[in-house]
């Protein structure tokens, strides 16, 4: 089923509408961007359109505002890092512009007035309750803004939202960008029919998203490691205390149902046996390490795999031949809560015979940080995208794109 892309489309002149993700980590007060990847690797892109003379407009989201505005969460940031990046493409005096919002008179006055050769970032598109509800008036104010639509957010794609879905009913052509198409390669190649052993590493603090896609990898995986925010449902639903530490208690039942189905797979399924906890979620809490079968105190949270567990998964980890990792396996943004996640980088960098593949915005920053990125295969911008790409299922963002004649 192939799906239009850029390099089918007509450009020139004609107002080029890009949803990108360009929902980067931040710092807390929202002005500093801890890592670029995902504004880097929509470069070749925007340099693509911007050099067939295309109007550019970039919208994404960022963080999760629920539809109000968060000055924290502005898009404004972005921009400064963005026009370096263009900076061999665009003119000495060409500045990337910034919409105050995505859609209205303002945005549409600045995206008309642009220049052929000209490149404007909207404002987050979250700050509108339309886009996560998918409703087809937003959707239609942000077709509006364009002559032909392009998705390069990769790490969106798994959303069915107004930007990614709901668009493509309002305008005629919808394609796929260069990011997304690689993207699709690069996890269709490595993923379709992954060499075994497959490990999948799976972590970090989206719990309720993405701890069902865990069921469908038991038919793909042969080995699951849960580390991160993500094991304390696990642990609560064998029975474990878990203390302060992160636990969607909706989500218990389905943990359990994950478990019985390992078991009865034969899938190797490897918990946190040992933690670094500590009393309060801080960069300079009081630390310690707890471990199995003694349960978390209650006053008590787990921000961290212990020793044990590095040894345990990192052994796991030694002979596969596919390692799919998303989701730090700790709070590495805090450097005293970051030795589990690093240990287990340096363990997935240290495989040389197996594809390994990293994914989803925090999970590419940590890599980063913890200086093995330079020894994965894959780095991708996807973190719940490449999982549920993993399910075999066509993801919306892609689904919706204009079939190729
Ligand atoms: N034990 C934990 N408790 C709370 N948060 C955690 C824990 N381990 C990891 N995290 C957090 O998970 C976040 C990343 O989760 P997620 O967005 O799912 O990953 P990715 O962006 O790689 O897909 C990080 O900000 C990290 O601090
Ligand atoms: O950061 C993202 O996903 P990830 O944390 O799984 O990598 C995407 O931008 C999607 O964000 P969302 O999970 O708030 O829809
Ligand atoms: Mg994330």
């Amino acid at each position: 089923m192939a799906k239009l892309s850029i390099r089918d489309l007509e450009l020139g002149g004609k107002r080029v509408l890009i949803r990108v993700d360009f929902n980067v980590p931040l710092s807390k007060d929202g002005r500093e961007i801890l890592d670029d990847t995902r504004i880097r690797e929509t470069v070749p892109t925007i340099e693509y359109a911007l050099r067939r003379k295309a109007r550019v407009v970039l919208c994404s989201h960022l963080g999760r505002p629920k539809g109000k505005v968060v000055p924290a969460l502005s898009l404004r940031p972005v921009v400064d890092r963005l026009r370096e990046l263009l900076d061999h493409v665009l003119g000495e005096d060409e500045n990337v512009g910034f919409a105050p919002d995505c859609v209205g008179e303002v945005a549409t006055e600045l995206v008309n007035g642009l220049e052929q050769g000209q490149t404007l970032l909207l404002e987050n598109l979250r700050f509108h309750a339309g886009e996560e509800a998918n409703d087809p008036v937003f959707a239609k104010k942000l077709a509006a803004l364009c002559d032909v639509y392009v998705n390069d957010a990769f790490g969106s794609a798994h959303r069915a939202h107004a930007s990614t879905e709901g668009i493509t009913h309002f305008v005629k052509e919808s394609a796929a960008g260069l990011l997304m198409e690689s993207e699709l390669e690069h996890l269709g190649k490595a993923l379709t029919e992954p060499d075994k052993p497959f490990v999948a590493i799976i972590g970090g603090a989206k719990v309720s998203d993405k701890i069902g896609v865990i069921e469908a990898m038991l038919e793909k995986a042969d080995a699951v490691l849960i580390g991160g925010g993500m094991a304390y449902t696990f642990l609560r639903a064998m029975g474990q205390d878990t203390g302060k530490s992160l636990v969607e208690v909706d989500k218990v039942d389905v943990a359990g149902e994950t478990l019985k189905k390992a078991a009865a797979k034969g899938v190797r399924f490897l918990l946190p046996v040992d933690h670094v906890v500590a009393d309060r979620f801080a960069a300079d809490a009081a630390r310690g390490v707890w471990k199995a079968p003694a349960g978390i105190p209650e006053d008590k949270m787990a921000l961290d795999i212990g020793p044990e567990t590095v040894e345990l998964f990192a052994a796991e980890i030694a002979g596969a031949r596919t390692v799919l990792w998303n989701g730090p396996m700790g709070v590495f943004e805090f450097p005293a809560f970051a030795v589990g996640t690093n240990a287990i980088a340096e363990a997935v960098a240290g495989n040389d015979e197996a594809t390994t593949i990293v994914g989803g915005g925090d999970s590419v920053s940590a890599i980063h940080k913890s200086g093995f990125a330079g020894k994965i295969t894959h780095i991708s911008t996807g973190g719940g995208a490449s999982l549920e790409f993993l399910e075999g299922k066509v993801l919306p963002g892609v689904e919706a794109l204009t079939e190729r004649l």
